[in-house]
């Protein structure tokens, strides 16, 4: 089964745009897991331009399925996280000022940190991810840095997919094979929609969660975010 993580951040962009509290961030988190969506994803960046810190803390007390934080483990962010101790982290390679994701962790340079990060988290019980290239060697890496899982980003893929090229998941199938292989939990995440969504799971054997947000939003200003989620649901059906 793959599980879909609604990431809420966009959410949290339009309730920051006007400086209250409209949408309602944690109303929206609870009705989105009420529609079936079996997970949320925040990224609390830096800069909180979205979602801010004390967000992480008060949906905590809301996310009743699996709560899923993302982000560069620098030392306010890695103290968020012990603090509010989700279902599982995810460690993302951003600059403090990227616009987006953009890269996946070289995890033979950062093996080292990232052992020491990666420990630190499960001793506290987090399940563990690692945003990654869909790379062989960037695999292979990532079993030495003990991760649970990684999360294969899938940029590349939808961009390929966009323009009517299905090859581009090809590199994502090798991966994970070797994940798999290795015995890593396979996610993956970035630019996934309603239109590539299904072709990629078909592809991925053992896909465990997606997490999807941007594309999400923008589909329910048209959909209806309860008819999304369960459009993504069907989406993701075995
Ligand atoms: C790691 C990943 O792909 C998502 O967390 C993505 O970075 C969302 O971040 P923004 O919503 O700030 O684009
Ligand atoms: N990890 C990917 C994520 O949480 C959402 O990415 P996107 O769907 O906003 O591109």
């Amino acid at each position: 089964m793959t599980k879909l993580s609604v990431n809420i951040n966009k959410i949290a962009t339009l309730r920051n745009s006007r400086g209250g509290n409209v949408p309602d961030l944690l109303k929206m988190a609870q009705d989105i897991q009420d529609y079936g969506a079996q997970g949320i994803t925040i990224h609390p960046r830096p800069d909180e331009r979205h979602i801010r810190y004390q967000d992480a803390r008060d949906l905590k007390t809301v996310v009743h399925t699996e709560f899923n934080i993302e982000g560069n483990p620098i030392k306010k962010f890695m103290e968020l996280v012990l603090e509010v101790k989700p279902t599982q982290v995810t460690l993302v390679p951003d600059a403090e000022d990227a616009i987006t994701s953009n890269a996946g962790w070289d995890t033979i340079k950062h093996k080292g940190f990232l052992q020491d990060v990666i420990s630190e988290f499960k001793r506290n019980g987090i399940r563990t991810s690692i945003f990654t290239d869909p790379d062989v060697q960037m695999i292979e890496g990532a079993v030495a840095t003990g991760t649970d899982r990684i999360e294969l980003y899938t940029e590349a893929f939808a961009s390929a997919y966009e323009k009517g090229d299905k090859n581009g998941v090809t590199p994502y199938v090798e991966a994970a094979k070797t994940a798999s292989a290795m015995g890593l939990g396979i996610n993956a995440g970035h630019d996934l929609n309603l239109d590539n969504v299904r072709f990629f799971k078909e592809n991925i054997p053992g896909l465990l969660e997606v997490s999807i947000g941007h594309a999400l939003i923008a589909e329910s200003l048209y959909l209806g975010i309860e008819n999304v989620v369960n459009l993504y649901l069907n989406k993701l059906k075995d």
